[in-house]
């Protein structure tokens, strides 16, 4: 079998990938896909509806154990390590690996709680003291606390589009994770909203490893250093995202991002 590894890179990949297929009972969504994800970079995922970029995103998590009928082949490592491997608890990988979705899903409880819920149930606070630290910092970190500094008892259902997104984040933040993987975070919000996520992405990126899949190119050219285009369930190219913008090596890329289809 052919191998698509169209990353040449030094670092040591926070997550790898290699020979990944996923089916939906006989549906085959993604199709001998190998890459590998650094630590320091934003990664884009692009490509046309339907190409398997949420179920390639989904399956880093194990978040498609949860679809019935839904199966993963191949080796997918979390520092060197085989996620799908029995031993691994699926809840820790969960917090290791966070989800932002294209909706943003905040609880039905307060903005305090919606932050406050991981650390608690992961026991990562030993009081109340160090739990309103750490809800603090996860709302620093996702740009929200200046806003609702002062009503963190208030519904997070309650908030904005923009803001229950970046709540979202913090949720995701607040159980430390390593890598945090975004789902078209921004395809339900409006463009102010949009462009303080975008600010959000530049800022954390370093702290973890960020994986955002997009439909949108001119996002992804604004937030990602590396760029993976898929068609059809495979991986086509990867590489420096100025390079997929600028000089992309496939035919089928270059058609992509020049609009003539997707
Ligand atoms: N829960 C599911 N059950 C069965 N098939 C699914 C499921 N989710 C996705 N698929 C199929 O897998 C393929 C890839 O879908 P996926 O949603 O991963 O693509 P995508 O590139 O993220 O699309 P979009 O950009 O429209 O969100 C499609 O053919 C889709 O119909």
């Amino acid at each position: 079998m052919k191998e698509a590894i169209m990353s040449s890179t030094t670092a040591t990949p926070k997550i790898s990938t290699r020979s990944v297929n996923v089916f939906y009972g006989e549906n085959q969504a993604i199709k001998d896909v190998s890459i590998d994800v650094e630590m320091d970079n934003v990664t884009a995922f692009i490509g046309p509806s339907g190409c398997g970029k949420s179920t390639f995103l989904r399956s880093l998590n194990r978040m498609n154990d949860t679809i019935v009928g839904a199966r993963v082949e191949g080796k997918i490592e979390l520092d060197g390590k085989n996620i799908y491997d029995p031993s691994m608890d699926v809840v820790q990988l969960r917090a290791r690996v966070g989800m932002v979705f294209q909706k943003p899903n905040p609880f039905p409880k307060s903005i305090y709680d919606n932050v406050a819920y991981g650390p608690r149930i992961h026991g990562l606070c030993a009081n109340k003291a160090e739990l309103d630290m750490i809800v603090e910092n996860s709302l620093q970190k996702a740009g929200l606390w200046d806003e609702v500094k002062d009503r963190l008892t208030n519904s997070g259902t309650a908030l904005s589009g923009g803001q229950q997104q970046r709540l979202c984040i913090a949720r995701a933040i607040a159980v430390d994770p390593e890598v945090i993987l975004m789902d078209e975070p921004c395809s339900a919000l409006d463009p102010i909203a949009t462009a303080k996520i975008e600010e959000l992405i530049h800022d954390l990126r370093g702290k973890y490893a960020i994986i955002i899949v997009t439909h949108n190119m001119q996002q992804a050219a604004r937030v990602s250093q590396r760029t993976a285009f898929f068609h059809l369930g495979t991986l086509v190219e990867f590489g420096e995202t100025s390079e997929i913008f600028t000089n992309p090596r496939e035919e089928k890329t270059k058609d992509y991002i020049t609009g003539r289809y997707g």
